[in-house]
């Protein structure tokens, strides 16, 4: 699913508020986030976008992102688990290097990918996890599947967290 307009917007927002110059794009789907994020980094800023498929990304946004050099230079696809991606940035060094992260993937992993986006992001960065509410579903059935589990426990880990403050946001009815 494609995230909102406004969840972009006010993602962009903050990647300019905070100064962000080097992005991770935590599911790519079309191309939509990873190419919001490359709007509102720099020349020389860096997306790196991490999806399982590329059908969507081929399909959808390729052709488009491709119209504009400027700014699909600065985004990296990278197709593999995106648990392998974040591992293989800190495997090289990149841990504190990255100023914005958007979870946006398989809701599962989701703890997994706060914590390793956490080693990720330099002090003062921003994690924009979307779906933390999962339409209700983490305050009316939190025990309902193993999706709502994983997001709740997520929203869990981050408000239990004292290297990070938080607030959720209801963009969408
Ligand atoms: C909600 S969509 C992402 C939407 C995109 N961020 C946007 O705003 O348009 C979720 C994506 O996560 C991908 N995904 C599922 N499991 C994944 C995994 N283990 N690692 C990386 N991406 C995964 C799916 O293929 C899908 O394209």
């Amino acid at each position: 699913m494609l995230s909102a307009p406004e969840i972009l917007q006010f993602g962009k927002n903050f990647i300019q508020f905070i100064g962000a110059k080097r992005v991770l794009d935590i599911g790519t789907f079309t191309g939509s986030s990873a190419l919001a994020w490359a709007l509102a980094v720099p020349s020389d800023g860096e997306v790196i976008s991490m999806d399982v498929q590329h059908e969507t990304l081929n399909a959808i946004g390729k052709q488009i992102i491709d119209k504009r050099p400027e700014i699909s230079k600065k985004i990296k696809f990278e197709l593999r688990p995106a648990t392998e991606t974040l591992d293989n940035l800190i495997e090289k060094g990149e841990a504190g290097k990255f100023d914005f992260a958007f979870i946006d993937a398989d809701k599962i992993n989701y703890p997994i990918y706060y914590t390793k986006s956490m080693e990720l992001l330099r002090p003062g960065g921003v994690i924009f996890v979307d779906n933390a509410l999962w339409h209700g579903k983490v305050v009316t059935e939190p025990d309902g599947d193993d999706d709502t589990r994983a997001i709740a426990k997520c929203n869990d880990l981050i408000s239990n967290d004292p290297a990070s403050t938080n607030v959720t946001v209801n963009e969408r009815t």
